[in-house]
Formats: structure tokens, sequence, C-alpha cells
């Protein structure tokens, strides 16, 4: 069945480029710019990665990401990933990436962008994946930084197709980002944002009214209400739904508990994403083949989802 499901032509729509950051590269990126770390090795940063909940995860996320200092890690960074999806037959990637997460640390914008725009730009030449970039705000800063980040980012609006959301999820609902979002769909910016992951179905309901997303990035806490479930099929609003993720960050206690398939049957627009593959245990073929393992997915279901997640493309 890996096999089968490795070779299924996908899509993948929720992929932070900074959560691909394997634990070899992170210590080779490391040691290339002479960055101390509080683990001995690989293996003892791997078994960090054990988490709770989202904010666990992203602690050691942005702790993570400090490597990544030069346009040539952006670079590397982007580039390992794409050689991945080469392996795993994903012949389409819309990314995010966290520009404050660097730029706080001292990082110009255009280093981090220009290392990204170049390994896509080869992808696309050399390894035939073609792609459309988002940049994601993170919502635990203030709307005011989000705002800068955008005036940043204009003299490279031809590098990215759209603007995300995401960061810790409770306590920071979409309607605080209203007016950047505004502000970036007047510049013809497509919006997507985190939604309903950890937070309540409420989030999803303001992420649609007032940020106008045109796809939900997890949406898995839509099934708790029906209204919400209805519009989302009525209008066949895409969720990109990333299964290990949500075990890992216990969202779902196991596979077998996800709501995936029930979506899929149900009519919901759902694709299958590997969100932090480096941090979750799996890329988009191990998350297939989770479905596959935990809820008995069929190669129908499978080929449906795939299906999905290129219809649900934003370029
Ligand atoms: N799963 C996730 N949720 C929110 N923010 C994130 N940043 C990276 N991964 C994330
Ligand atoms: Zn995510």
């Amino acid at each position: 069945m890996y096999d089968w499901l490795n070779a299924l032509p996908k899509a993948e729509l929720h992929l932070h480029l900074e959560g691909s950051l394997e634990p070899e590269l992170l210590f080779a990126l490391a040691e290339r710019n002479r960055i101390a770390l509080p683990w001995n090795d690989v293996e003892a940063l791997r078994a960090a990665y054990a988490f709770n909940n989202l904010q666990e995860f992203l602690d050691l996320y942005y702790r993570g990401a400090d490597v990544l200092r030069t346009e040539q890690d952006f670079y590397d960074l982007t580039w390992a990933y794409l050689l991945k999806c080469k392996a795993q037959n994903v012949v389409h990637v819309e990314p995010f990436f966290d520009p404050q997460t660097h730029t706080d640390r001292g990082i110009p914008f255009e280093v981090v962008m220009r290392g990204i725009k170049a390994a896509l730009d080869d992808g696309e030449k050399q390894l035939g994946i073609s792609h459309g970039l988002i940049l994601a705000f993170l919502r635990h800063l203030p709307e005011e930084q989000a705002f800068q980040t955008l005036e940043q980012a204009m003299p490279f609006r031809d590098a990215f197709i759209g603007v995300g959301l995401d960061s810790s999820e409770k306590g920071f609902p979409p309607r605080l980002f209203e007016r950047v979002f505004a502000k970036a769909r007047s510049e013809g910016l497509h919006a997507v944002a985190h939604a309903g992951e950890e937070g309540p179905p409420e989030y999803i309901w303001e992420a649609l009214d007032l940020l106008k997303i045109v796809r939900i990035d997890h949406g898995v806490r839509a099934s708790e209400d029906e209204r919400l479930m209805q519009r989302i099929i009525d209008e066949q609003i895409p969720l990109t739904v990333c299964p290990l993720s949500n075990t890992k960050l216990c969202v779902f206690e196991h596979m077998g508990q996800h709501n995936i398939l029930d979506m899929l049957e149900r009519g919901v627009k759902v694709t299958v994403n590997s969100d932090d593959p480096a941090y979750f245990g799996g890329y988009v073929t191990e998350n297939f083949m989770a479905l596959h393992e935990g809820l008995g997915m069929s190669e129908d279901q499978a080929k449906r989802l795939a299906q999905n997640s290129l219809d649900a493309r934003l370029v």
C-alpha cells in the first residue's frame, strides 16, 4: 500500500517550511553557523519530540528555527523539502513560511525570502514541482506587527500568492487580524488561516466571515457545529487536514478517532498534509499511510483525497 500511495500524484497545501527542518540538517546548520545547541546529538533532539499540545510543539519549533541564519540556510531547508516531495510524487506545493520568526531575531526579510524563492524556482525547473508560497502571520504577536511584516513583503509581492495565520491558536481569535487580512486581500493576495485545530468552531466562522479565507487550515473541530459543516459542504471550502500532526499534538488521542474520513464521506473537500513533517513523524505519504492503518482508508478514498488536494490549489 505504501508504494501505491506514494505513487499517487498529489499536492501539499499545508506545510510549514520551518517544520520540515530535520534534526540532521538542524545540527549541520548549527555547526555551519557556530551555534551551540542544548542537545548532545540528533537522537537526543528527536527524543524531545513528544508533545501534549500545540504550544509545547511551538516552543521547540521556534527554538529549532534559530539555526536558520543565511540565504543559503533557507535555500537548503526548502530544497531538502522539495526533494522529499519529488520522492513522494507531490507535484505541487503551497508552503507557509513565518517571516516574523526570523525578522524578530534580526534576520533581514529579504534573506529569508530570497533563499526560499530560489529553491522553489529551482524545484520548478529541475524537479517539475509547481508552487505558490504563503506568508503566514504569527497570531501570538499583535496585528500591528503583522502589518509591518506585510509592508516588508510588498517589494517581493510577486514571490507569494497569499497570507496565512498560524502559531498559538487558543486565545488568539481570527478577528484580531481582520484589518491586516483586508489589506492583504486588497493587494490581490489569497487568504487562508489555521482555525479549528485546537480552537473552537467559532474561530472557523470568524476566519470565513471576517478574514474571508478561501481555505481552512486544519478545521477538524468544524465537526462540532452542524451548521458550519453544512456551510463548508455547500460552499465546498477546502480543509487542509494534517492527521499525524493532530495525533502528535493530542487533538485526537489516536488515529482511530480522527474524523477526516467521516468528513470526506459527508462531502467535505478534505485534503491530507504533513504540517511539520520533521517533528510529527512523516511527510505526505506517511500521513496517507497512517489513515490506511489507523482508519482503514481504502484506495478509492485515497484517490479522492489526492484529487481534492489537486483541486484545492490556489494557483
Ligand atoms: N500546526 C500548527 N498550528 C499552528 N501553528 C503552527 N506553526 C507550525 N505548525 C503549526
Ligand atoms: Zn500548520
